[in-house]
Order: structure tokens, then sequence, then C-alpha cells
């Protein structure tokens, strides 16, 4: 299991000062869409330059123009983009594509998608799947819940969305191979003990 550090609704310099502080207990550093959003593609490059030997994930979400914005995360220095699993067929192919030509790899992100979306994308080879509950969902409380792992065995499943030691077992039963956590290790007081004690309990559940 990886543990993918989301950071989110910081400025660049916060978000590296957090991600160096957890830097020791952590594979992945997401550049959360809000930092994207706010700061632009200058929030990946800061980041993969401060963490070169990092999978730094590009949380750009993707819907539509993929072959711009997935160059954009590709030439900042992003290792992994991400897209909508909801956008069109073609929107997911354009981002797989632009991948293979720079040898890095999509995130699909499940949120919200419909059955028959789910099905096209457990098609696909050598891709990351996001079982994500969004931020709206938590806030109203309850909402949304994680899917299972998709059939492909080329496929990487990743589990976001208010992930906590809380519901750690429940998160441990869908056997993923990322674990995306932002808040929880972000907003901690010590986030390297924070990431730590995820690891050690995600170990204790085995
Ligand atoms: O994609 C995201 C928001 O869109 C975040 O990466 C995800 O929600 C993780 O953050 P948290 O653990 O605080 O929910």
């Amino acid at each position: 299991m990886k543990i993918q550090l989301a950071l989110d609704r910081f400025t660049i310099q916060e978000a590296i000062e957090i991600a160096a502080k957890a830097e020791k207990a952590i594979e992945w550093i997401e550049v959360g869409t809000s930092l994207i959003k706010e700061f632009g593609v200058k929030s990946i490059y800061d980041i993969k330059n401060r963490f070169p030997d990092k999978t730094v994930v590009a949380d750009i979400k993707t819907f539509d123009n993929a072959k711009y914005e997935f160059e954009l995360c590709f030439r900042a220095g992003a290792d992994i983009a991400t897209v909508m699993g909801a956008a069109p067929p073609v929107t997911l192919r354009t981002c797989m594509d632009t991948a293979g030509q720079f040898g890095r790899q999509v995130m699909v992100d499940l949120l919200n998608t419909q059955a028959h979306q789910q099905a096209e994308i457990a098609r696909l080879e050598n891709i990351i799947v996001c079982q994500h509950i969004s931020k709206d969902q938590q806030e109203e409380g309850g909402g949304g819940t994680w899917g299972r792992r998709a059939a492909s065995r080329s496929q990487q499943l990743a589990v976001a969305g208010g992930i906590s030691l809380e519901n750690l077992a429940a998160v441990r039963a869908l056997q993923p191979d990322v674990l995306i956590v932002g808040s929880a290790i972000s907003k901690a007081s010590d986030p390297l003990l924070a990431a730590r004690k995820i690891k050690e309990t995600w170990e204790a559940l085995k």
C-alpha cells in the first residue's frame, strides 16, 4: 500500500512544507485540484522540483481538452495526471494516448460515474482507478460510498475522500493499492506521525 498525500487549499509553499514534514512516511504527492486552479501548473513544477524522487500526481480532473491539459501536467513534471471517468470516451482515450507519449500514467476518478462508464473503464489497461467520495458528499454527511476493485488485473485501485484512522478498516476491505489521504495528514499537528500511524494501523489490520 502506498500513501498519496493530497495537498489542497494551501499555498504552494505551505504544501511543500507539509509534504516535507510527512516525506518519510508517504510515497506519492498529489498536487490538489485547488492548487492547480489557484496557482496553475507552477504548483506541479515547484512540487516536483522540490521532491524529484516522489511520484507526483497532478489532480487536474480533466473533463475535456485532454491533450492540452495532460501535456501541461506532464511538461510541468507530473508522473500521473487525473481525468474524470464521467468524461466522454474520446477524452479518456486522449489522456491514455498522451500519457503513453510521455511515458507517464493516468488516474481515472470514478466520482459520479454510471455503471456503463465503469464497465468501459474496467476494460482499460495500466491505469489507476480512483474510488472517490467527494468533498461535497463528505460535507453533506454520509453521502457516497467507495466502490469495489475493478476486474482488470493491470489496474491499480486508489481510494480517496475523508480517509482517516476511524474508517481505515472499511477502506482496507477494498484492498486498495493507493490510499489518498488529505486532511488526516495535512491538518495534523504532526503530519509525519499521522502518516506513520495510518501505516501502522493498516499493517495491524492485516
Ligand atoms: O481529490 C480530492 C478532493 O477533490 C482529495 O484528494 C481527496 O478528497 C483527499 O482529501 P481528504 O482526505 O481531505 O478528503
